[in-house]
């Protein structure tokens, strides 16, 4: 199987559970909530997105022939020789439209912990090192277990409630990036002091300014 990737680069995980992680981040393309062009926005199952995940043309992006080749694209981004082990997060897009065993074997034959981030509606393939759920109030979720779910905030069709009984290990509410930030942050941070299984996900990467 080949793979798409709209981009590849070296950064620190700004969200959730892992947020000033040192990680490799591997953004497939394609997401099946969202076919990424703004004309489709307002139409899509998912229509708050902040990321461009069209195409293969990002900074370290490309076709890969093979699980093989993409594993050392990656792992040739990982400092070499320090201490800890190599972390990547597989993102999009929708990773997991893409993301499958061989991959994650060949990534784990180098030594890296695989992360993934996802939108839930896709089965996981075996061998994950780290599931973070996202879900999306107009998408019917079929990963309900996992090591995060991280609930985009406010939802108003997909209340904090509707998961807080599902089998994750940390909860996170992610004020929405939108003109409407400031108050989504502010009733994220309400919502977490009234309900304290809810941990606050900030995206450090927009406030520090990195990828
Ligand atoms: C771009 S998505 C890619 C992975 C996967 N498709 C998903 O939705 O989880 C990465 C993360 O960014 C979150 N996200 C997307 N748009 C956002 C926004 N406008 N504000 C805050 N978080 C956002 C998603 O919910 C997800 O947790
Ligand atoms: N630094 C950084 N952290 C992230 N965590 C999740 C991201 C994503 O787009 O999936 C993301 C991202 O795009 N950049
Ligand atoms: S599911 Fe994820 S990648 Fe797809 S449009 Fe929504 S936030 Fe973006
Ligand atoms: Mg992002």
């Amino acid at each position: 199987m080949s793979y798409a990737v709209k981009e590849m680069f070296y950064t620190l995980q700004g969200e959730g559970a892992q947020a000033g992680r040192a990680a490799v981040f591997c953004r497939f393309a394609g997401c099946n909530l969202w076919s990424g062009r703004e004309q489709d926005r307002g139409a899509a199952v998912c229509n708050f997105c902040d990321t461009d995940f069209v195409g293969t043309d990002g900074q370290g992006g490309g076709k890969f022939p093979t699980a093989l080749a993409l594993a050392d694209a990656i792992a040739a981004k990982w400092p070499s020789g320090q201490p800890g082990r190599p972390y990547v997060v597989c993102t999009g897009g929708e990773p997991l439209l893409q993301l499958d065993a061989p991959l994650i074997e060949a990534l784990h034959a180098r030594g890296f912990e695989v992360a993934v981030e996802t939108n839930g509606t896709q089965p996981a393939p075996e061998g994950l090192d780290w599931i973070c759920v996202s879900p999306k109030a107009d998408a019917e979720l079929v990963l309900t277990r996992g090591h995060e779910l991280k609930l985009v905030y406010p939802q108003p069709l997909a209340p904090p409630e509707r998961f807080a009984g599902l089998a994750f290990d940390n909860f996170f509410l992610q004020p929405m990036d939108s003109v409407l930030q400031k108050q989504n942050t502010k009733a994220a941070v309400a919502y977490c002091m009234a309900h304290p299984q809810w941990r606050l996900s900030i995206q450090m990467h927009k406030v520090v300014g990195i990828d």
